[in-house]
């Protein structure tokens, strides 16, 4: 029998130990533009190591369905990776603790229209999960000559739902 992963709303203090919800909510930290924009200012903390550099990219991910099946995580342990949407839809960020190299205890946090996250160095995830096309994400990650990826196949996979 899969493990079940309930789903759970996406706030910044139960995502804190894996990395940084940002989002314009409540009142910004600056107003600029002549009074025109508000500014949610320096909302993550990024991290690209000695020997990497920022860079953004733009992802294009086929959107899944509830429930999901998680049969792939992942890590980055050479920088932070932080996913911005460029749709108002929600969408899935599920993590894990590190268990000696393992992936264990796993949340799945279901993303409101117009949260983003950064997840810490190192952070176990799945792959950007959006549930809606057209699935378009800005992706800021550590551009580098390491591959700066480790793999691990969930068996059996696990199910994330309602
Ligand atoms: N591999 C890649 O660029 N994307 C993944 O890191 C991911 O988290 O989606
Ligand atoms: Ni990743």
């Amino acid at each position: 029998m899969p493990d079940v992963i309930k789903l759970q709303p996406l706030t910044a203090d139960a995502f804190a130990p894996f990395g940084d919800v940002m989002e314009a909510e409540g009142a910004p930290d600056k107003i600029i533009n002549q009074g025109f924009c508000g500014r949610f200012h320096d909302r993550a903390k990024l991290d690209f190591g000695p020997d990497g550099r920022a860079g953004i990219s733009i992802f294009k991910a086929e959107p899944r369905s509830l429930p999901y099946c998680l049969d792939l995580v992942e890590r980055h342990p050479d920088g932070s990776q932080a996913f911005i949407p460029m749709s108002m839809d929600d969408w899935l960020v599920i993590v894990a603790a590190d268990d000696n190299g393992t992936p264990a205890d796993f949340h799945a946090f279901l993303a409101a229209p117009g949260q983003a996250i950064n997840f810490h160095r190192g952070i176990w995830h799945g792959v950007l999960t959006p549930l809606h096309a057209p699935g378009l994400f800005a992706v800021i990650d550590r551009i580098g000559d390491t591959p700066n990826l480790e793999e691990v196949r969930l068996d059996p996979p696990c199910v994330v739902q309602i």
